[in-house]
């Protein structure tokens, strides 16, 4: 029998998301996700797509991520779909940093989960997440290829003058100190997929991607490679998100230190996990946030605001970065299903082309979709990310070929 399926995790902070693919073909045979992991109130939601069952939905603790994945494998265990298949290829996993050591997707071998490990520093929500998923991976089919799938890859095409911060540069070439960027399985898939909506070839194309979910990041995309991207050193520059400021003059770490007393591992909390929307209004999910605006809530109103103000001032940055653009595309939970964040981010751009239509700005659906008015110069468009089919994709790519 041929193997031909991959298992994809994408594991986050406190959730871990799934897919079991099979390549022949590209269908989807079972999705699932984790949530709240670490809580007392933790829920798994598991459907078996193959069989065409219904989703399953269980809460209770789950305390870990090494916990998240025996339960997971216990799901797919009961439709016939268990780690111990013959069938499966690899397990395909998303890391969020990969450094500048890996610009492709990567099988996993010790040397490879020690420089995971050396980067935690740098994405300390993210990276030992991604390590537990992987060494519980392992545990289970230490027999099969593990395949990394880095964030940082698709942004290591980023010209020296994007990627550098304008400090000292033996300082900076020490301690590895550049912008790397993240979302990047996201930003090459939904950029690939806009010059698709578009009927054009991605090298033919310039689009601004606004990958908008708990995390946040915008790229600027010229001619399928990207030339410029929102997040830094770490996930915490740039846009405004969930939990996380984004960007700040860096002195306020500084005030807060000197004159607050703070210590870094407590300005390090504060930006990354008490900042962003629910810092300034107690909310992060931005469903909640628009019913609060919706009820006339001035907290939520002025989060809102914040949000949208620091998302158009990335629109027009990227818009003269690539200097003639063809496609912005909205992508991830806030982008693809909130209305309000598109119209709002777009208003009074009309000069540049830009301009939202409210009819089909409002529609729901899962496919890519224009919501600019026919006859716009640059198309304005919601793109579906897949980052676990393109985590798939690549992970297959790389062991078939062996
Ligand atoms: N219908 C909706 N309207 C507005 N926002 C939504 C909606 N559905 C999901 N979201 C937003 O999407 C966010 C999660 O996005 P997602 O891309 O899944 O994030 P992550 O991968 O970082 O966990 C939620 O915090 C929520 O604010
Ligand atoms: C890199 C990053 O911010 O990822 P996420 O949006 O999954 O938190
Ligand atoms: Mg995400």
């Amino acid at each position: 029998m041929s193997s031909t399926r991959v298992l994809v995790l994408n594991s986050g902070s406190s959730s871990v998301k799934y897919q079991l693919l099979d390549m022949r073909g590209g269908s989807r045979l079972a999705v699932g996700l984790v949530e709240r992991i670490g809580e007392e109130t933790s829920r798994l939601k598991h459907t078996p797509l193959h069989s065409g069952g219904e989703t399953r939905e269980s809460t209770g603790p789950i305390p870990d991520h090494e916990a998240a994945l025996k339960a997971v494998s216990e799901e797919l265990t009961k439709d016939g779909l268990g780690l111990d298949s013959p069938e499966l290829a690899a397990i395909g996993h998303r890391v969020v940093h990969g450094g500048k050591s890996f610009t492709e997707p990567t099988v996993i071998d010790d040397a490879v989960l020690a420089e995971i490990e050396r980067l935690i520093p740098v994405a300390p929500l993210h990276n030992p997440a991604n390590l537990t998923g992987i060494r519980t991976a392992q545990a289970l089919r230490p027999d099969l290829p593990q395949v990394a799938v880095f964030d940082t890859a698709f942004h290591t095409t980023m010209p020296e003058a994007a990627a550098r911060y304008a400090i000292d540069v033996k300082t900076a070439d020490e301690y590895r100190v550049r912008r790397y960027g993240f979302h990047g399985t996201s930003h090459a898939y939904v950029s690939r997929a806009t010059a698709e909506l578009l009927g054009r070839a991605p090298e033919d194309v310039n689009v601004i991607v606004l990958h908008l979910g708990n995390g946040a990041s915008a790229s600027a995309v010229e001619k399928g490679r990207c030339v410029d991207t929102s997040m830094g050193l770490t996930p915490l520059e740039g846009l405004v998100m969930g939990t996380r400021s984004g960007d700040l003059d860096p002195a306020v770490i500084f005030h807060l230190a000197r004159v607050g007393g703070l210590s870094t591992d407590e300005i390090d909390t504060l930006l990354n996990k008490r900042s962003g929307l629910i810092g300034l209004c107690g909310d992060n999910d931005m469903r909640e946030i628009r019913r609060r605006v919706d009820e006339g809530d001035e907290q939520a109103r002025l989060a809102f605001d914040i949000y949208i103000h620091r998302l158009k001032k990335y629109i027009g940055a990227y818009y003269a970065v690539l200097g003639r653009v063809d496609a912005v595309a909205f992508t991830a939970g806030v982008g693809e299903n909130a209305a309000p964040v598109r119209e709002a981010a777009i208003a009074g751009l009309q000069e540049l082309g830009l301009a939202v239509d409210e009819g089909l700005n409002a529609v729901r659906s899962d496919e890519p979709r224009l919501i600019s008015p026919a006859g716009s110069r640059v198309a304005v468009a919601v793109v579906p990310t897949d980052e676990e089919l393109e985590i798939a994709t690549q992970t297959y790519a790389l062991v078939a070929r062996k």
